[in-house]
């Protein structure tokens, strides 16, 4: 990002008044949000925070109630999900969405053809498996391996379609400690050239990547500060152990 980019007010995703309700209950409640070119973000929140629905709202798997997305400056509300990930947006959901039946090449190798004429293809999906530290299942099927293998894999196809905006929904899940500091780092590798959205519970995990975080709390934005300043936050403390109280009952 540059500070030209900083100053003319881009943002690479926005939302306005952004309203998700399910029934009586209003899961995204009027949120506005923005990010930067480049920039990495942590979302961050208690359970039932409305994290995953905001996060559903951006990549298509939602429609909202009311409000709106924009996406490089464009409205992309009620698009879905492959429509916004041809607009240059590497999506993983929280549900791993590989093809089980074929091998990890073959998996990541399609995903760069997204991007890349074939021969580009087969190069780029040899580098970023390399990258992604799964040379070793290179010709396994996707569908035998351990969930954090997959969720690797699935990052590893996200990375080789070369998006300028990431949106990953708990990327560490199911990771050995080893998975996830290689996670880590190809996060942070992705952020010098990509926008990046990260929604994750692992603490360990965000203290390795959070720089700027935004904390969701009843459906709307609670905090937004760099995450040093959100972990001394005694009020977002409270919201976490009002919600371990609230479980605890
Ligand atoms: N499909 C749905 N139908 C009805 N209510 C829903 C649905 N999805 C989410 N909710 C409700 O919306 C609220 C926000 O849920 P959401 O999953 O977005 O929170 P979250 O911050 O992602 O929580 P977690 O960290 O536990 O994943 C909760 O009250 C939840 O029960």
């Amino acid at each position: 990002m540059t500070d030209a980019t900083r100053d003319d007010g881009y943002r690479i995703l926005r939302t306005r008044g952004l309203t998700m309700r399910f029934g009586g209950v209003t899961a995204v409640d009027n949120v506005d949000f923005d990010l930067r070119d480049g920039e990495l973000r942590c979302l961050l929140g208690p359970n039932g925070a409305g994290k995953s629905t905001f996060f559903k709202c951006l990549t298509g798997q939602l429609v909202p109630s009311e409000g709106q997305v924009l996406l490089k400056e464009q409205p992309v509300t009620g698009l879905n999900t492959h429509e916004i990930v041809n607009m240059g947006v590497g999506i993983k959901t929280q549900v791993p969405n590989v093809f089980d039946g074929i091998t990890v090449y073959e998996n990541v190798r399609l995903s760069a053809r997204r991007k890349h004429t074939a021969r580009i293809a087969r190069d780029v999906a040899e580098a970023t498996i390399e990258k992604c530290g799964i040379r070793h299942l290179i010709r396994r099927e996707v569908g035998q391996l351990a969930h954090g293998q997959r969720q690797l894999v699935e990052l590893a196809m996200v990375l080789a379609a070369s998006p300028d905006l990431i949106l990953l929904d708990e990327p560490a899940a199911g990771m050995t400690g080893d998975e996830r500091d290689r996670l880590a780092q190809l996060v942070l590798e992705a952020a010098r050239t990509a926008a990046v959205i990260v929604v994750e519970h692992d603490m360990q995990f965000i203290r390795q990547i959070a720089r700027f975080v935004t904390v969701f709390n009843r459906g709307a934005i609670f905090r937004e500060a760099m995450i040093d300043d959100i972990m001394r936050d005694r009020a977002v403390q409270e919201i976490y152990l009002g919600k371990q109280a609230d479980a605890a009952a």
